[in-house]
């Protein structure tokens, strides 16, 4: 059965750093925002690909790291209660005959909103997918690129492949002490014993090793085994050039992440070298009620930094504001002095003084 469709004053593609700033933005403007992001979280590539590196060029905040900017950011927004769509992708963008526009997740959820932000970066990130020919029948039952719930896994044949933290982090989550739904057995697969996580993951996933709780095959997989659709093994070649038989009922590939720009260039909007071109007046695209933000839009002088991307969010608010609340006449108030964004922001405004 369908998702219901979902109506909305503001939707925002994207939970990256622009995309959230955007939701303060029209917070601030009484306008209520749903995020959607194809990632499980908050923080785009703040968070996926320097998530620990030491950022110094957000104003006002001498240091801080990609994760630590977005905790920030979340805690800022958090008095708007903006309502997160983990987890979708954004197919189809379509502007109806009453202004309003459409939108389609691949996961079937549709939304109708009265303005749209688009902030989607570098693009969706994605999991790459396992290369092997014909195992895609298998994704979402028998192959994730997640670690799904565990007690689905229970009394099942688990393979975990990769070498990254995710990887280790989902062998220790899947063998947790208090998993009370224990799989049949777990194997880890990665081409090589090196691993690249952090030293207290390698620590816990080696003790796990060394007690047999875990076992690891160095090897790549190379083919399956199936009967009448269902996959029971996997093909492994391994570090001696033999192929064999790896019984899996479950496998969890972790091979990470690359952007994907997606269907957006069939959305129409008007595009430059593959970036939404937008005016500097209101950062709208070409078509009404649509506005594109952040790493995603050009124009002349475009820069890929945060800070330009919240400035962008700022003026895009204020341009949406004739498609959210058109009877409504927006004047600029400071946080520091109105009480109206006080109440907003659920904080006390300051006692005059006597
Ligand atoms: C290594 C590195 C270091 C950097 N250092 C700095 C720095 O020091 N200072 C600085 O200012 N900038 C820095 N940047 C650039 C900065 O990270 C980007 O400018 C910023 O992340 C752009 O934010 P954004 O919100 O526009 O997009 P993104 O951060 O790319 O977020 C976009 C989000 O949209 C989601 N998305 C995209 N398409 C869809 C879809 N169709 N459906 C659902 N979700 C979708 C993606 O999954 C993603 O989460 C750095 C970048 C890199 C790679």
């Amino acid at each position: 059965m369908a998702a219901p469709l979902i109506e909305a004053d503001a939707v925002v593609i994207g939970a990256g750093p622009v995309g959230l700033f955007q939701v303060f933005q029209l917070g601030l403007l009484e306008v209520k925002t749903h995020v959607i992001d194809v990632l499980p979280y908050a923080g785009g590539q703040c968070v996926e690909l320097y998530a620990d590196k030491p950022i110094y060029d957000i104003p006002a905040v001498p240091v801080t790291t990609g994760s630590g900017l977005t905790e920030s950011l979340l805690q800022q927004i958090g008095p708007f209660g903006a309502q997160m769509h983990f987890g979708r992708q954004v197919a189809s963008v379509q502007r109806q005959d009453d202004s309003r526009i459409h939108l389609t997740t691949t996961s079937g959820q549709a939304f109708l909103t009265k303005a749209l932000f688009i902030a989607s970066g570098v693009g969706a990130f994605v999991a790459r997918s396992l290369h092997v020919d014909g195992i895609a029948q298998f994704e979402g039952s028998q192959l994730h690129y997640r670690t799904p719930p565990v007690d689905s896994l229970s009394k099942r044949h688990v393979v975990i492949h990769g070498g990254s933290d995710a990887a280790l982090e989902c062998a220790l989550q899947v063998l947790a002490p208090d998993n009370t739904h224990r799989p049949a057995s777990v194997t880890l697969v990665h081409r090589r014993d090196v691993f690249v996580a952090e030293a207290d993951t390698l620590a816990r996933v080696q003790a796990l090793r060394a007690s047999g709780t875990l076992r690891f095959v160095a090897a790549q997989i190379t083919g399956f085994e199936a009967a009448d659709g269902v996959l029971k093994a996997l093909q492994i070649l391994d570090a001696e050039g033999k192929t064999r038989a790896l019984p899996a009922d479950q496998v969890l590939a972790f091979l990470g992440v690359s952007p994907k720009m997606g269907p957006i260039a069939d959305w129409g909007l008007a595009m430059e070298r593959k970036q939404l071109a937008v005016n500097t007046e209101d950062f709208g695209t070409n078509v009404p009620g649509i506005f594109a933000v952040g790493d995603i839009n050009t124009y002349p002088g475009k820069k890929k930094l945060i800070l330009c991307g919240f400035h962008e969010a700022t003026l895009a608010a204020y341009g949406a504001m004739p498609f959210i609340f058109p009877e409504k006449k927006v004047m600029l108030q400071y946080t520091t002095t109105s009480p109206r964004l006080h109440a907003l922001l659920g904080v006390q405004t300051p006692q005059k003084n006597a």
